[in-house]
């Protein structure tokens, strides 16, 4: 694999937020309560955590995004400063409290229920004030959890200025065949395909967006078309302890992979690698690898 000494430039449009962790020997079902054994806080939001993953991989990452205006959302800007990521383009508001993301986690897995709050508030204004960085950019990266306009809108300003759009399709949304179309990959998890696509044909999706899509399950498993045949790929290396964040780590590893001008393989094969080192710790962002631990 090919990793220069140059340091991509990305642009990271998306959602931070504190990762509010509830440990439990089980995940609750609906109408029942269960006891959490204890508790954890780590930073997190989709967004950040791949502008922190890319970052450590030796990205100079722009991230736009938006907090409230109280400590944890200070916190969070101080975060991003110490892992390296240009926050100018992080907005607070005084509408919203910073966002929240409620985990509940058993046995390394996991289930989450996101309040964005801050994150619903990143605005059209922002990606227009970031275009300057856009345009000197490599890669611009993108997930779901901000507003689809703010998605929107970002794809068709990247596009025009012919630069390379990735996109982390999760949390499941379905999405238009406008930005499906625009952007360069797009990433998903296998179980959240039907919800994206308005249609439930995985072997038809796969061959329809060739060496484009990605798609992933909680075995650390990938799988893509490559205009000829499935290409499936896992990493069997690690033990998976702590699966969430895992989908942010592939982003970012695939991301840097490709930015280097790797073959679509060996991104996908870099992108498994990083997504099973963020498995081995705690904490969808602050276990994310370093390129130095991983070369
Ligand atoms: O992808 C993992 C992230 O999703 C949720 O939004 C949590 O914030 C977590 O950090």
């Amino acid at each position: 694999m090919n990793f220069s000494s140059e340091h991509p430039k990305i642009v990271v449009v998306g959602s931070c937020s504190l990762d509010l962790i509830l440990y439990t020997d089980k995940i609750p079902c609906s109408n029942e309560t269960v006891m959490a054994t204890y508790s954890e806080n780590f930073f997190g939001g989709k967004g950040a955590n791949q502008a922190v993953g890319t970052a450590r991989l030796g990205a100079n990452v722009h991230f736009v995004g938006c907090v409230g205006i109280d400590p944890l959302g200070q916190q969070i800007m101080r975060n991003l400063v110490n892992e390296n990521v240009n926050v100018g383009f992080v907005y607070e508001t005084d509408q919203e409290a910073t966002g929240i993301a409620y985990v509940t986690s058993c046995n390394g897995d996991f289930s989450v229920v996101v309040d964005s709050a801050a994150n619903k508030k990143v605005t059209l204004k922002q990606i227009d004030d970031v275009e300057r960085y856009i345009y000197s950019s490599s890669l611009i990266l993108l997930q779901l959890e901000i507003p689809i306009q703010v998605i929107e809108y970002t794809v068709k300003k990247a596009k025009n200025l012919g630069k390379m759009i990735g996109l982390y399709a999760s949390p499941g949304t379905k999405l238009p065949e406008e930005i499906l179309d625009s952007v360069d990959f797009i990433i998903a998890r296998s179980n959240e395909l039907s919800v994206i696509f308005g249609e439930d044909k995985r072997e038809e999706i796969l061959k329809k967006y060739f060496n484009k899509l990605f798609v992933r399950d909680e075995t650390n498993s990938t799988v893509y078309f490559n205009g000829n045949e499935m290409k499936y790929f896992r990493n069997e290396n690690e033990s998976m302890v702590y699966k969430m964040g895992m989908g942010d780590a592939f982003t970012s590893g695939f991301a840097i992979a490709l930015c280097h001008k790797n073959t679509i393989e060996d991104c996908v094969k870099f992108g498994n690698l990083v997504s099973s080192k963020v498995s081995t710790g705690k904490g969808a962002q602050s276990a994310l690898p370093y390129l130095k631990d991983l070369i």
